[in-house]
Formats: structure tokens, C-alpha cells, sequence
């Protein structure tokens, strides 16, 4: 559901003060935290992060784009070739890490992303660093905005660990996914970059660039839809809402979540890896809901951005026992849905933690959707895990 147009403007000095304040005594730093999160303009803050991380995203995607066109382009045997994801996926975080740090120029640049460079280092690796290297030169001339001397392969490593960090619970830390739905860009199919800002252990804003999201809802009741553009970009600060626009700069729009409140009326969103959710549970919770329509599954954190602009109305992942979910799966799509009105819990209904480190601490798995549907939704998941509980102690 896409409402009014709408641009950011407005700009308030509160960085600067932020900035003066900040190189004083560790008095003053936590009494201005605790005042900037209180106060009506704590929402205005985060502007030269943000416009960084849209920019970051956006480059990253263009790489991201290359890269699939030519894998798709290519015969089955250099399909089975994993190289060309890998060479993406580093290719997308050196050029994050390098865009955050030319537009921030920050002292203390703290990433918690999920590649590093330690199989590039080895010389197993030169050969790919080479291909990595030209890609994000290449990518860097074609984006005009840099007039910078091509990167060096150590540049480019440089740039993959810039500021590799545990995250945690204090100071700010961007937690990046350079691809996400690494099995759905593979396929040609839906994957995102992902990149979100921690402070104080919330995410404070992210973004996701999704090349391959139809700008039209994927989940129409018009089938026959005449826009078939894709690529969109998905962001959102705390307190300023969720926009959308298309990845080539189309005007931002304003999304919201779905409205709708009866369950049989929602579509729901999960996994297209099978291995990635247990399907028989969300079945069962659709079932108890009186959801009618079938899953809808796509890679990614795609499902966030298109929940978040109400295509569908429920995300359901529970993981096999034991997997323990990155933040940077979900840092970027939980502010992207939850910023647009919709609420993102653990199956008990906590909160989801994301100042634990690299690693998001749950009670079994995650659940999303609106206001309305969230009371509904949390007693299915309840009577289907109690009732899968009997089933397996039996
Ligand atoms: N067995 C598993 N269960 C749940 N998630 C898994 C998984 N194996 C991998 N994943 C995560 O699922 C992400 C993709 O999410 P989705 O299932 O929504 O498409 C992967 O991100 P990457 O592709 O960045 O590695 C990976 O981190
Ligand atoms: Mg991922
Ligand atoms: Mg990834
Ligand atoms: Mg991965």
C-alpha cells in the first residue's frame, strides 16, 4: 500500500552537536545519548549516515547486477561454479565499506558484515581478488561519482575488513549483508543488499537495495499489471517511516503495511530454501489463522521490503533447531517493515535483540505483520509449536 509522495528535507545541526559533544568527557556522551533518544528530534539525526547508506547500497547493487546478468548468461558449467557469487558478495562489501568511509570520513568505522578477507588473502584466492578488484574499479568509473585512482587488490582487501566488529551494545556499528538470498541471485531470482546502522544496540536506520523486486506488489490481486519494472530501494530511519523508490531514482514514496485484519484475507510470506524454514510449521500456523492463499516464497530480505509496502501480511521463519540467525539477515528488513507499521518478534513475542553481537538470541524463530493480525498470529504459533512439542515427545 503506497501512499503520498514525500521527500527528506528539513536538516537540523543536531550531528555537529552530536560531534562537539561527543570528543568530551564520557559525563556528557551518555546524558546527550539518553536526551537525542527522548527528544522530538532524535529522528532528525543519522542524515549524513543515511544518505551514505542509500549511496553505498545503491553502487553495491549495480555491481550485484553485473554480476548475476553474466551468470545468467553463462553455459550450466560455469552455472555450478560458485566463483562468480563469491566474487559479489566481496565485491558488494568493498564497495559498501569503501563509499561509508569516503562519505563519513568517521573515526571509529565499525562494520559487522558477513564476509571477510581471510580466503582472498591466501593464494588460493589471487585469482579472484584480481576478477573482485576489477569489478568494483569497474563499477566505481561507471558510478562517475568517485574520481578516485583505481583501487589496488590490497585496497580492495583493505576494504573488506574495514572496521570488522563484533557489534554489540554500545557505539554505533553498520551490520551489512553484501548479498543476501545468496542461493536466489544464483537462481535469478530475488536477493538483497542489506545494510543497517546499530547504535546503542538499536537499529537506528537501513536500507535494502532489492535489483530484482518488481516496483509493482508481488502478491496483486491484478495479475495483469502493466508495470513490470524492477529494482527497488527500501529505507527507513527511526520515526521518519519506510520509503520506497525505484533503484534507477525514481521519487520516494511513502509504504505502510497491510491493513488487513482478517487473517483468511492475508498472504504470507517465507523461504524459498525449504532447508531455510520448517515448512509443516508455518503450514500448520496458516492453517490455524484460516489463511487461505498459498506461500509465497522468495528469497531474501526482499520479504521485509515487500511486507513492508504490504504485499502480503505475514512473515513466517522458523529455522531447523539449532541454526542460530546473523543480525545482518534482519537488522535492514526489521527497521525497513517496522518503521512502515509493522511489528517483528520472536515466536514468544520478545522484541528481537540485535545488541547481542553478531548473533540475534531468539526463542525458536521470527514473525512479522501488522498491529492487528500480531495477537492472532502469536497464539497460532503458539498452539502449532506446543502442538509439534506433543508431537515429537510422543
Ligand atoms: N539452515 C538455515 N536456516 C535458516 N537460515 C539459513 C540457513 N542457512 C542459511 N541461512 C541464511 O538464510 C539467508 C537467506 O535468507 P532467506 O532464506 O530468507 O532467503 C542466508 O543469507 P545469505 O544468502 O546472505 O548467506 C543465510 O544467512
Ligand atoms: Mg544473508
Ligand atoms: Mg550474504
Ligand atoms: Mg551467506
Amino acid at each position: 500500500m503506497v501512499s503520498s509522495i514525500v521527500s527528506f528535507s528539513g536538516s537540523t545541526s543536531i550531528n555537529s552537536v552530536r560531534l562537539a559533544f561527543s570528543a568530551k568527557t564520557k559525563v556528557v556522551k551518555p546524558l546527550l545519548s539518553l536526551l537525542l533518544r527522548t527528544s522530538p528530534i532524535a529522528s532528525m539525526t543519522y542524515e549524513k549516515e543515511f544518505a551514505a547508506a542509500k549511496k553505498a547500497a545503491s553502487i553495491a547493487a549495480k555491481l550485484c547486477q553485473k554480476v548475476q546478468t553474466a551468470l545468467l548468461q553463462s553455459d550450466v558449467q560455469s552455472k555450478s561454479d560458485r566463483s562468480p557469487v563469491t566474487v559479489a558478495d566481496y565485491g558488494s562489501q568493498a564497495l559498501v565499506s569503501f563509499v561509508l568511509e569516503r562519505e563519513l570520513h568517521s573515526e571509529s568505522f565499525s562494520v559487522v558484515a558477513e564476509e571477510d578477507s581471510e580466503d582472498l588473502r591466501k593464494d588460493s584466492g589471487r585469482e579472484m581478488l584480481e576478477r573482485i578488484t576489477k569489478l568494483v574499479n569497474e563499477t566505481l568509473t561507471c558510478d562517475e561519482t568517485y574520481n578516485v585512482n583505481p583501487l589496488s587488490a590490497e585496497d580492495v582487501l583493505k576494504a573488506i575488513d574495514s572496521g570488522k566488529s563484533e557489534g554489540g551494545p554500545h557505539g554505533q556499528h553498520w551490520v551489512l549483508d553484501p548479498i543476501d538470498g545468496t542461493k536466489g541471485f544464483v537462481r535469478g531470482d530475488q536477493y538483497a543488499i542489506a545494510l543497517a546502522l546499530l547504535d546503542e544496540g538499536k537499529v537506528v536506520l537501513g536500507v535494502l537495495a532489492c535489483p530484482n523486486l518488481p516496483l509493482a506488489p508481488i502478491v496483486s490481486h491484478d495479475q495483469h499489471s502493466s508495470q513490470n519494472q524492477v529494482g527497488c530501494l527500501f529505507y527507513a530511519k527511526v520515526g521518519c517511516g519506510t520509503y520506497m523508490q525505484s533503484l534507477d531514482g525514481s521519487s520516494p514514496t511513502k509504504v505502510h503495511v497491510s491493513a488487513i485484519d482478517n487473517p483468511a484475507e492475508a498472504s504470507f510470506f517465507e523461504s524459498f530454501e525449504a532447508a531455510h524454514s520448517l515448512r509443516d510449521l508455518s503450514g500448520s500456523i496458516a492453517k490455524k489463522l484460516g489463511v487461505q492463499a498459498p506461500p509465497v516464497r522468495i528469497d531474501s530480505q526482499a520479504k521485509y521490503g515487500a511486507l513492508s509496502r504490504g504485499d502480503g501480511a505475514i512473515y513466517l521463519r522458523f529455522p531447523h533447531k539449532g541454526y542460530r540467525e546473523k543480525i545482518w539477515d534482519h537488522a535492514a528488513g526489521f527497521v525497513v517493515v517496522t518503521e512502515a507499521g509493522g511489528v517483528a518478534t520472536d515466536a514468544a513475542g520478545n522484541p528481537l535483540d540485535f545488541s547481542k553481537g553478531k548473533f540475534l538470541d531468539l526463542d525458536t524463530g521470527i514473525i512479522v505483520t501488522n498491529q492487528k493480525l500480531m495477537p492472532l498470529l502469536l497464539k497460532a504459533v503458539r498452539d502449532s509449536l506446543s502442538e509439534a512439542q506433543s508431537a515429537s515427545s510422543m
